[in-house]
């Protein structure tokens, strides 16, 4: 069975001390993962050891970096490489949220770098994609989402396409408190997956966990996950409060 996943993005929101307090009071919480089970935090760069040491000996809670730059080292003041993600142990690393390709105009081409160097080390993305208000209303959101997946991770090859996870945000959904139908994510997320299955077989299109992001929440996660093609969440404003997180990772499959 693919992995179901509750994961955290705290995107930039949280001093040190409020995070380490968010992630302990989680954590005192035990809630028990199966094998298929996996919690992640997506923390902001200068809590990553912290949060890492924070879940060390908790089975099947990661964390992740929200972000990672698009050339292996060198003069790029500011930048974090994947080479030192993965030197001071980290597993997941989020790439090409909508909040990265609209402020800092990532493309779907660099995208494709950045998942070929965090694989490279080890790394598995977790890969956003998702239409605005406007591609939706304009009914096109399906050769949206395909024309991401296909100019960014197309060229992997099936091995390297089972390290890599999928989150589905609708732009129109993020932060905005309305939440995709779970029959509108449900249809989308079929959707990817037939794509990937196009590309790369069946059998490797079903191993691919795809996530759904925008306005999860304790209320409305139980009947999103729920769905077939629902393999957990991405989610930013609920993962920040400690009750609305647990019961998150409570509804997963
Ligand atoms: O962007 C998101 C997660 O990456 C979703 O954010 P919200 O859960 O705040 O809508």
């Amino acid at each position: 069975m693919r992995k179901q996943i509750a994961a955290a993005n705290w995107k930039m929101n949280l001093t040190y001390q409020q995070g380490e307090k968010l992630l302990n009071d989680i954590l005192k919480a035990k809630i028990s993962l199966s094998d298929h089970q996996e919690t992640i935090f997506a923390v902001p760069f200068p809590y990553l050891i912290m949060a890492n040491s924070e879940v060390a000996n908790e089975k099947n809670y990661s964390v992740a970096a929200q972000n990672c730059y698009n050339k292996k080292s060198g003069a790029y003041t500011g930048e974090v490489s994947t080479e030192m993600l993965h030197s001071i142990g980290i597993r997941y690393c989020v790439i090409g949220h909508s909040e990265r390709r609209e402020y800092f105009s990532e493309t779907n081409e660099q995208l494709a770098t950045k998942t070929d160097l965090l694989l490279e080390q080890g790394i598995q993305p977790i890969f956003c994609c998702g239409e605005s208000l406007s591609v939706r209303e304009a009914g096109t959101q399906n050769t949206f989402v395909e024309t991401q997946l296909r100019e960014s991770l197309f060229h992997l090859s099936g091995d390297q396409l089972k390290n890599v996870i999928i989150a589905y945000e609708p732009i129109w959904a993020i932060g905005t408190g309305k939440t995709a139908t779970a029959d509108q994510a449900q249809e989308m997320h079929a959707h990817i997956r037939s794509v990937l299955a196009t590309q790369f077989g069946n059998d490797i299109a079903s191993e691919i966990s795809i996530l759904y992001g925008g306005s999860v929440k304790a209320a409305n996660a139980k009947d999103i996950f729920s769905r077939e093609d629902v393999d957990g969440g991405l989610v930013g404003g609920a993962s920040l409060v400690t009750d609305e997180f647990l019961a998150i990772i409570q509804a997963l499959k």
